[in-house]
Formats: structure tokens, C-alpha cells, sequence
């Protein structure tokens, strides 16, 4: 994909120079070559040196590796990207695994929870960081959007993609309001890192809607709306709002819903999903990379697929939402019934383990799972669910920091001779263990995959080092958005989940199924997202719900491969690019 602007002419056309000249996108500083400078009045305006871009990646990396918080590189990153968004993409794509947590998780998590102090230090005025819309401005959402487009440095490039939030359950940390809204950023940051997409046409929304965390009400540099939260038809009835008028301004738009409180993710999803373009990310984005790392740990267990016993900690939209897409493998991979699929998933919240008889009032999206054949039995404290279920998968989706601790990790390693152990709660201070506990407590014999990344563990004694999982929806959603902004189907299957976790587990190579690994290296992302986003669009035929003239002529999965990468949005790196060959 090319980043050109096909007109007006900006050396002759003042407004357009202008605007080039104040792009964060066009005008990249120091790297602009010297005919261009002087064409653009831009002489005297940089220092007379020409960087290449090698050296302008190297400046900015070497300020980052300066600066001494988490915190601070990514406030040094957001300005970058704010300022200079091609240097901030290159970066990235050439240092993936030392940005990638400082944008996402677990740094965005200390971000969201500062947001309101760090907001102003992030963007130059007047550029806005994603759409705030509040629960006062319900009647003026069509002037919200068009202030929106009429700020974007590109306004005929209208959003395709679109990562909302009510800020009501940022990751593990609660409800954060207005803060919440670093995290549709940061989703969409790796929409483009990871699958391409093209960062101009990108929107983050926060809906704020207040909160019902005090502290952030009580804080006088909060920047949201200072209320408590409103009920649920007051809820409902806003959201549709704003689901209507984006899709009058945006009608092709895809929208991500993304940490909701799981009492309104579910309901949102079925509410809309077939007849908006849309997907939930912690329900069926993390369904779907579970199933795809838990398909690849059942290679390398020890136990016939089939005598599986999964025990869930947590069970709200991501533990429902996995213990599904789990149970899915289930009847399609073995044949099972749905009634029969069931019965290898157990599932605990705060209460303990989930049955119809444990005497409280069942939240309606734990139904499901509750277990009937317990015989009177109910248990509250983990090991002793533990004892009670033998589970050879222990997943954790809790938000409850080393609640898999010493006690509960050995009975495991005692139960199983390789057990399987997912931490998955976001961010890392959030985990249910760390790698190395789990490394520790089980004579290193754990298949362990975390939502965000732990270091690497070098066994005591040897020289193995062993490189933990991390099971996080990253894996999923930038390609199943490409597939999707591709394919343009009506509505999201569950068929196109499936098959996008069947082409995450399936796209490991020999080098990374030597060394035992449940997810690729995050370096391969981009050839990962181009296998998630063909699975997408070969599904999308099958289901008969691809809309897209192209991709309904290209029929062989290479071809659709091809049309993916054809369709990635890439920085510019070579100098004859700053200024369009259409010029
Ligand atoms: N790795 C990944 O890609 C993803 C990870 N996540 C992470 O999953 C976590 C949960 O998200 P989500 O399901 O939406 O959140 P919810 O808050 O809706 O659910 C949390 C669940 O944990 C239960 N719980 C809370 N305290 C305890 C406890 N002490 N013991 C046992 N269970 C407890 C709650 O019980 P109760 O219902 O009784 O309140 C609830 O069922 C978050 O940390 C999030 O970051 C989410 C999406 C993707
Ligand atoms: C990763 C993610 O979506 C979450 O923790 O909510
Ligand atoms: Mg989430």
C-alpha cells in the first residue's frame, strides 16, 4: 500500500504545502531531502543536516532507552507517534519486542490508570489522541464526528476501524473512566504494527459515561465526566446512540468493543453482532488465541485430547469467552456433543466453584457453565476446587495477583506430568503467577502461557533457557481486522473465530515448534496476521457473508495471502518516498 496523496499538488497548491508542512504523517523533519525543503519554504526551519532514516530511528531510540520509567518512554512514545508517526511506526516494526510492551501491555495499564495526568503531555493541541464522547453530549454526537474528521491531517480518509470503550474494565484494573481511553490507542497502534492497517484511518472512541470509582471522581485533574456510571437502560439506550450515528458517518466502519464490564460486554455482543459490523476482543478476540495456544499445549501433554479437565479462575466476559471457544474444539475436533463438551469445563469466580445449587443468584453469562452433577458439593478456596475437579488446564482470568501460588501450582505438577497453567489477567502486576513461580513449582515441567509477556527462565543448574507463552488477544485481532476490513462480511461468524484460532496454532514454524513455543515469536506477527487475516476471508466465502468483489475472485487461500500483504500500510523508508511520486 502506497502512502500517497493523490492531490492537489503541494508545490503548487499553497493550503496543501501548508498542510504538508504541519502533517505529523507527511512531514517527517530532519530526513526531508533538500529539493523538498526548499521547494516548501522549509530552509533554515531543521538544522542544515540530512539524516537518513537509520540515523533519525537511532536518535529517537537511544532518547527512549534515556528515559528511566516505563511511564515516561511511553509519554515519549505517544508524543513521537503524535509528531512524527512514520518515525514512531518504523520504530516499532524494527523493535518489537521492546516497544510493544511500553504501548500495550502491561505499560498502558499504568498509562490508563495516569491518563488524566499525562492526557495534555501526549498530542500537540488540536490533535486529537481518539473520539470523546460524553453521556452530556448525546444530542450533538453528528458535531462530535464531524469536529473529529475535520481534525484528522487526512479527512478524506475517513476511519475503517474503530476500538471502543466505556473505560468500565481496563484490563485487570477496574473501572477507570475516562482514563480507559489508552487502550482503543493502543489496540489500534497495534492494528497497524502487526497487520497493516493504515494508521490514518483508525479511530479510538472512549465512551465516558463517568465512573463509579471515587478516587477518580475525588481526583481534581480527572478528566471525564464526574458522575457515577448510569443504569442500564440509560446504558443501553446511549450506546445506541453512538452505534447509530458512527455508523451514519462511517457506515463501512469495523468496530472492536473492548473492556466493558463483562454485565454489559455480552449483552452488547449479541445486541449487535449480526446486524453491525462488529466483534467483542476480550470475549472472542481471547477466545480465540486461548484455543489456539491450548490446541498446541494439548500436542505436547501427555493425555489423550479427549481426557482433558479444564478448571477456570475467573469467570467473567474473557473466562466465558474462552471456556466457550474452548468447548467448540471440542465438538469439532473430537466429535463431541455440545452437552458432553460442557462437562470438561469447571468454572470459579469470587465465590468459588460455579453450580446451580451453590444458593446465590447466577449472573445470567455464568449460567452456562454451572455445573449440576456435584452432589451437594461446593467449594470455595481454589485448592480445594482444585482437589475436588483434578483439572490438567488451570486457566486464570481473575485479575488476582499470585492467586496461583506455591500450594496450588505443586498440586497441579502432582496431578499432571505436564500441567498446563495460564495466567492470563492483564497487566503483569495482575497475573496469577509468574512465569518463574510456575517454572519453580513444578520441577519446570508447566506449559505456561500469560497474558502479557514474563521473561524469559533459565533452569537452575543448566544451560535451557525456556521462553514463556503469552496468550494475549494481540495475536488475533490485527489480522482478523485486516481479513475483516477485506473481506467486508455482514456480521462476524463464530466460524470465522474458529478458523482464525486454527490458523494462529497452525502457523508456528520449525524453529518455533522446536523449542516447544505455543504462539509465534512476536518478531513473525506480520506473516502471522496474513495467515489469521486469510483464514478470515476463506471463511467468509464459506459462510457466504463476504461482501468484497475482490476477494470473492480470489478463491485460493496463497491469493488471498497476496491481497493481505498487497493491502499492509507500511512507514516509509526511502527518501524518494516523502514526497509522492504523483507530484
Ligand atoms: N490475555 C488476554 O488476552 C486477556 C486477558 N484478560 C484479562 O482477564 C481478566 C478478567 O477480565 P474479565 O473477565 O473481563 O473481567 P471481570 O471483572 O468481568 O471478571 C473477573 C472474574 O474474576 C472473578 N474473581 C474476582 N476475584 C476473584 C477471586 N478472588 N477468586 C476467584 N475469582 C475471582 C470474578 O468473580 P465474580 O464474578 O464473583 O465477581 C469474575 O468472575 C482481566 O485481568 C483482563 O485483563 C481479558 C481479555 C483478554
Ligand atoms: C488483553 C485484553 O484485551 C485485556 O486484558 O482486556
Ligand atoms: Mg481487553
Amino acid at each position: 500500500m502506497t502512502n500517497s496523496r493523490h492531490s492537489p499538488n503541494i508545490f503548487e497548491d499553497e493550503e496543501a504545502a501548508r498542510h504538508w508542512v504541519h502533517s505529523s504523517f507527511d512531514n517527517q523533519g530532519t530526513v526531508v531531502p533538500s529539493d523538498v525543503r526548499d521547494k516548501l519554504h522549509l530552509r533554515g526551519l531543521v538544522p542544515s543536516g540530512i539524516d537518513s532514516f537509520e540515523n533519525q530511528e537511532e536518535r529517537a531510540m537511544e532518547q527512549l532507552r534515556l528515559k528511566k520509567t516505563d511511564l515516561e518512554k511511553y509519554m515519549f512514545l505517544a508524543w513521537l507517534k503524535n509528531t512524527n508517526l512514520q518515525l514512531f511506526y518504523r520504530m516499532l516494526l524494527d523493535n518489537l519486542e521492546e516497544i510493544t510492551p511500553l504501548i500495550y501491555t502491561p505499560t498502558v495499564g499504568s498509562a490508563c490508570l495516569q491518563y488524566s495526568h499525562i492526557l495534555p503531555f501526549l498530542a500537540p493541541p488540536g490533535q486529537p489522541d481518539g473520539l470523546f464522547i460524553s453521556l452530556k453530549d448525546l444530542d450533538n454526537l453528528d458535531e462530535l464526528f464531524r469536529n473529529y474528521i475535520e481534525a484528522l491531517p487526512e479527512p478524506e480518509l475517513t476511519p475503517q476501524i474503530t476500538v471502543i470503550t466505556d473505560g468500565s474494565r481496563i484490563l485487570g484494573l477496574g473501572d477507570l473512566g475516562v482514563n480507559g481511553m489508552g487502550i482503543p490507542v493502543g489496540k489500534l497502534q497495534l492494528y497497524v504494527a502487526a497487520a497493516g492497517l493504515d494508521p490514518r484511518r483508525t479511530l479510538p472512541i472512549c465512551l465516558d459515561f463517568g465512573t463509579n470509582t471515587d478516587r477518580f471522581l475525588e481526583d481534581k485533574l480527572y478528566l471525564g465526566l464526574r458522575q457515577h456510571r448510569p443504569d442500564d437502560e440509560q446504558f443501553f439506550a446511549a450506546v445506541d446512540k453512538v452505534m447509530k450515528a458512527l455508523t451514519r458517518h462511517f457506515p463501512n466502519i469495523f468496530i472492536q468493543f473492548e473492556d466493558f464490564s463483562s454485565e454489559h460486554a455480552f449483552d452488547l455482543l449479541s445486541k449487535y453482532r449480526d446486524d453491525y459490523f462488529c466483534f467483542n476482543d476480550d470475549i472472542q478476540g481471547t477466545g480465540a488465541v486461548i484455543l489456539s495456544g491450548f490446541i498446541n499445549a494439548v500436542q505436547q501433554a501427555p493425555v489423550d485430547p479427549r481426557e482433558h479437565r479444564i478448571l477456570f479462575h475467573g469467570a467473567g466476559s474473557a473466562g466465558v469467552g474462552v471456556a466457550k471457544q474452548l468447548m467448540d474444539y471440542f465438538v469439532i475436533e473430537h466429535g463431541y456433543s455440545e452437552e458432553e463438551a460442557k462437562k470438561k469445563f469447571w468454572l470459579s469466580d469470587s465465590k468459588g466453584l460455579i453450580t446451580k445449587d451453590r444458593g446465590d443468584r447466577l449472573a445470567q453469562h455464568k449460567v452456562f457453565f454451572a455445573r449440576e452433577d456435584n452432589d451437594g458439593h461446593q467449594s470455595k478456596s481454589l485448592l480445594e476446587t482444585i482437589d475436588y475437579v483434578k483439572p490438567t488446564a488451570l486457566i486464570g482470568l481473575c485479575a488476582q495477583s499470585g492467586v496461583f501460588d506455591e500450594a496450588v501450582l505443586k498440586r497441579m505438577a502432582e496431578l499432571n506430568e505436564r500441567p498446563i497453567v495460564f495466567p492470563l489477567s492483564n497487566p503483569l502486576d495482575n497475573a496469577e503467577c509468574t512465569f518463574a513461580s510456575a517454572m519453580k513449582h513444578t520441577d519446570n515441567r508447566v506449559i505456561f502461557a500469560s497474558g502479557t509477556a514474563f521473561p524469559s527462565y533459565q533452569v537452575p543448574g543448566t544451560d535451557e533457557i525456556r521462553v514463556p507463552g503469552q496468550g494475549n488477544n494481540m495475536y488475533i485481532f490485527p489480522g482478523l481486522g485486516l481479513g475483516a476490513t477485506l473481506a467486508k462480511p455482514k456480521c462476524i461468524t463464530d466460524t470465522m473465530i474458529y478458523a482464525a484460532a486454527k490458523s494462529l496454532a497452525g502457523s508456528l514454524n520449525d524453529d518455533e515448534k522446536a523449542h516447544n513455543l505455543l504462539y509465534p515469536r512476536l518478531t513473525r506477527i506480520r506473516e502471522v496476521s496474513v495467515d489469521v487475516a486469510e483464514a478470515i476471508c476463506t471463511q467468509a466465502l464459506k459462510d457466504g457473508v463476504a461482501k468484497d468483489d475482490v476477494v470473492r475472485r480470489l478463491k485460493t487461500p496463497e491469493a488471498l495471502r497476496e491481497h493481505a500483504r498487497e493491502n499492509m500500510w507500511e512507514p516509509t523508508r526511502k527518501t524518494e518516498d516523502i514526497v509522492h511520486s504523483n507530484l
